[in-house]
């Protein structure tokens, strides 16, 4: 099946309820070439994973493109590990360094990222306790594992935090997952775009930040969520360009609820800044894309 317009998306969204799986851009070159008359341009390379598009190669439709799909059975159990969800072979990961980093989110990001899972010198991985989990400037980049979303779908599908030109003046965050223990740790600065009272990070901006590290949480350990409630407090305002840790914890999960909690606190942990509570539920992809 091939997903080229508004009809197909619907269909690929009904028949994901049932079990689709997107397919990858070498299985999606061999699948076309082997439907259609039409040979792929050589151009085209399927390594290049800055566009995961497909040429569309039938009826002389010029310029439209599609993304490949195959139905196969799945078998969905609520709530188990989704790290698919989060493949390391991605377009631009936002989660790494950028010259807008202060010292010590350098530091602290340095700090976690020792203690990730990491490549020797002879190819074999070192297991460490944490997992770095990359981050998109697109919902559906996630949600495909970045193998198939086309630009169409991906425009459709902008991820706010991660749409802010200037580097610096929004949200830069990096978040970490320990994996046995189900909690999440995130390293945030708050840029100069983010003020509320004077000096100060906005309570939404705040809020949007425990929505992200929370429900990135939920997401990596079941799959496609929503966000049904979040309880904040706010005990004690962050200073903008300061570097706070947003820490998220499993609580319990109860069939397609996970709870979860968070609390925000300055860089040594010695300040509770904000605590919160989270609802989030399992959704099938239908409801994600308002099918
Ligand atoms: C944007 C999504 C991204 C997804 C992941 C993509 C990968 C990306 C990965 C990483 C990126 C960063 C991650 C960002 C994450 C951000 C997430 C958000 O901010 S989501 C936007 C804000 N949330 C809404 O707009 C929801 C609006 N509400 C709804 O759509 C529905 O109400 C929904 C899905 C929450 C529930 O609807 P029902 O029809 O599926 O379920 P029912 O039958 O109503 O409830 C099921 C059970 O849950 C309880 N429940 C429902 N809502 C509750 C509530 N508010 N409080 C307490 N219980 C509630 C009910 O009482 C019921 O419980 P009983 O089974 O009877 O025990």
């Amino acid at each position: 099946m091939l997903l080229c317009c508004r009809a197909c998306r619907t269909m690929f969204s009904r028949l994901w309820g049932r079990g689709v799986r997107l397919l990858s851009a070498p299985e999606a070159t061999a699948a076309t070439a082997f439907q259609s008359p039409t040979p792929l341009p050589p151009t085209w390379n399927p390594d290049n994973r800055q566009d995961h598009t497909i040429p569309f190669p039938f009826s002389g439709a010029s310029g439209m493109r599609a993304v490949m799909v195959e139905v196969i059975p799945l078998n969905i159990r609520p709530f188990t590990m989704a790290p698919w969800l989060f493949s390391s072979s991605q377009p631009r990961d936002y989660s790494l360094p950028n010259s807008s980093w202060s010292s010590e989110m350098q530091k602290l990001y340095e700090h976690y990222n020792n203690m990730c899972e990491v490549d020797t010198e002879g190819g074999n991985k070192v297991k460490g306790a944490w997992r770095r989990l990359p981050s998109y400037n697109s919902c559906l980049e996630y949600v495909t594992g970045g193998q198939g979303g086309s630009k169409v779908l991906q425009q459709e599908a902008r991820l706010f935090t991660r749409n802010i030109e200037e580097q610096g003046a929004g949200f830069e965050y990096v978040v970490f997952m320990k994996k046995h223990e189900k909690t999440c740790i995130c390293v945030f600065q708050p840029g100069h775009l983010l003020e509320g009272p004077p000096g100060y990070v906005h309570g939404g901006a705040i809020a949007t930040m425990i929505d992200s590290v929370t429900g990135t949480h939920a997401t990596y350990l079941s799959g496609l969520i929503m966000t049904a409630n979040l309880t904040i407090n706010y005990r004690s305002p962050i200073p903008l360009g300061s570097v706070v840790l947003v820490h998220s914890s499993l609580d319990k999960v109860e069939g397609r609820k996970a709870f979860i909690s968070c609390q925000v606190t300055s860089s040594d942990g010695s300040k509770l800044h904000t605590e919160a509570t989270g609802l989030f539920l399992k959704v099938d992809v239908r409801h994600l894309l308002g099918a």
